[in-house]
């Protein structure tokens, strides 16, 4: 038998919700308590829109109308994050939009981490609606607009909800109600994490 330590692949849990159901809010409550590193693929496209890159101007246009940009940026931009944080567990926040995210992640990941469940913050339309109106008044957020809002719902109803039912077919969705209070919600995470990683 070799004397050789076997290394475990970094866990990856996938974050995902309707436009303003709050993954990211709730994001922060499981760094601190879980030491996971967070990656919204959002903000590396937004990072990566402001970096002069000669995708820039595509990213631009597609986050404006709601649109899902090709895996080919988004999963490399996640690949280099992750590579960037050896012996890390990640939470992947906003991704995977659909089906073709999907396919690149298990394609170019699934030998680099161990894609464990999927957390679904599931919030009513005109709740989000509402909280994203809020933010636009602060974000500075290209697509925190009533019509960009419009768009966003319409690409997470018909893409991405095909994603998480794919994942709940094997059985690995943990849906959460993210229309309370976020101290609530966030207990509710908290119990599903301790399940799956143990105490803090
Ligand atoms: N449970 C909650 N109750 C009320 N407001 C909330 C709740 N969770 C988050 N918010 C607020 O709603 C807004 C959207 O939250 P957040 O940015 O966490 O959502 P998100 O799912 O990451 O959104 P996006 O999909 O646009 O990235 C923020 O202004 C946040 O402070
Ligand atoms: O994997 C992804 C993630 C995001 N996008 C685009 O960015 C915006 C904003 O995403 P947030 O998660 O709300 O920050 C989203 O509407 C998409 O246009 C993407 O294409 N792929
Ligand atoms: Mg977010």
């Amino acid at each position: 038998m070799s004397l050789e330590t076997e290394t475990k692949k970094p866990a990856v849990v996938f974050v995902l919700g309707g436009p303003g159901s709050g993954k990211g809010t709730q994001c922060a409550n499981i760094v601190r308590d879980f030491g996971f590193v967070h990656l919204s693929a959002g903000d590396l496209l937004r990072t990566e829109m402001n970096s002069g890159s000669q995708n820039g101007d595509m990213i631009s246009t597609m986050i404006k109308n709601g649109e899902i940009v090709p895996s080919i940026v988004t999963v490399k931009l996640l690949k280099n994050a992750i590579n960037d944080h050896p012996k890390k567990n990640f939470l992947v926040d906003g991704f995977p939009r659909n089906e073709e995210n999907n396919k690149s992640w298990e394609d170019n990941m699934t030998n680099v981490v161990d894609t464990k469940f999927v957390l679904f913050f599931d919030c009513p339309e005109e709740v989000m609606t509402e909280r994203l109106l809020k933010r636009g008044e602060h974000s500075g957020r290209s697509d925190d607009n009533l019509e960009s809002i419009k768009k966003r719902f319409n690409t997470f109803n018909i893409q991405t909800m095909a994603v998480i039912e794919h994942y709940g077919k094997q059985n690995k969705v943990e849906k959460v109600n993210s229309n309370r209070d976020p101290k609530d919600v966030y207990t509710d995470v908290k119990s599903i994490f301790k399940k799956y990683f143990g105490t803090y």
